[in-house]
């Protein structure tokens, strides 16, 4: 459904008046995402997952420098293509809950997502209506206004505005940031479920273990790069099916794992 292909980002930055430099961002990131699959993108604070996620969806800021392609469905990706994609075939769940908008009813946002995707005016009341109750939201929350909600709740609203237009592919930007583990599970699940229906779910996250149970393949990056693509099922015993060395260090380093490496001192 989607493929990256060669993606490399940087940013023009002014050092002084005269002095122009640039900043790396991201460098030769070549992936795809099939319909029926969430694919996890891991890495730590600054991998460049956020970055991935903005530049799909052509949200990247002015001064990025973009190179490589992106293409949806065999179709390359440009401001055009996006403009009739963005919120109706592609949709994102974005990494901060800063993104409602404080002075909208809750109820109110996941009823114009709705109608972005291009759902008559009654269908959206009632798609928006359907996608909070699915995600344990009651009609009270609906008629909140963001301050008034918690953040758990608040995640599950983002949700809610990605889920609510019935988009192809879904990208999640950190969807259980701050959630204690049964909201988590609840998201995640949710997540899962779209692409158990033939979406595709791309789902940013720094949390590898918790994603794991939900997730089909698993690409990690460090420093802007991807550093490998593997499947999930990989991640188990002792990693020893995994391809990239980074993972399989990523995976035994774990806490949890740290006595299920056979033959290897724990301080190695
Ligand atoms: N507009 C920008 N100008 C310059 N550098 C930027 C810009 N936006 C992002 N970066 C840099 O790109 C790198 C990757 O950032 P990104 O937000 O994608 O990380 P991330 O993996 O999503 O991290 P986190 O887990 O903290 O959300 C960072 O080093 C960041 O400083
Ligand atoms: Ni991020």
């Amino acid at each position: 459904m989607l493929e990256i292909e060669s993606l490399t980002i940087h940013f023009r930055r002014y050092d002084g008046l005269w002095r122009r430099r640039s900043v790396a961002g991201l460098t030769d990131v070549t992936l795809d995402v099939t319909a029926g699959e969430v694919l996890a993108v891991v890495g730590s604070s600054g991998a460049g997952k956020s970055l991935l996620a903005h530049a799909i969806l052509g949200i990247l800021p002015r001064n990025a420098v973009i190179e490589g392609q992106i293409r949806f469905e065999g179709v390359g990706l440009d401001a055009a293509s996006l403009r009739t994609l963005r919120g109706r075939r592609i949709a994102l769940v974005p990494q901060s809950i800063a993104h409602l908008d404080p002075l909208a009813r809750v109820g109110d946002q996941v009823r114009w997502a709705a109608r972005r995707a291009g759902l008559p005016r009654g269908r959206a009341a009632e798609a928006s209506a359907a996608a909070l109750h699915e995600l344990g939201l009651h009609e009270g929350v609906a008629e909140a206004y963001p301050h008034a909600v918690s953040g758990g709740m608040a995640r599950r609203v983002l949700l809610a505005t990605a889920m609510v237009g019935h988009a192809d592919l879904v990208i999640a930007d950190e969807p259980t940031d701050g959630l204690d583990p049964a909201n988590a599970a609840l998201v995640l699940r949710h997540l899962r479920g779209l692409a158990d229906s033939g979406k595709a779910v791309i789902l940013v996250t720094h949390d590898l273990v918790s994603a794991l149970p939900f997730a089909t393949r698993v690409a990690v990056m460090r420093h802007g790069a991807l550093l490998g693509i593997e499947r999930a099922d990989d991640f188990s015993a002792d990693g020893a099916g995994l391809r990239s060395p980074y993972a399989r260090a990523l995976w035994r380093a774990l806490p949890q794992n740290e006595f299920a490496v056979p033959g290897e001192p724990r301080d190695a």
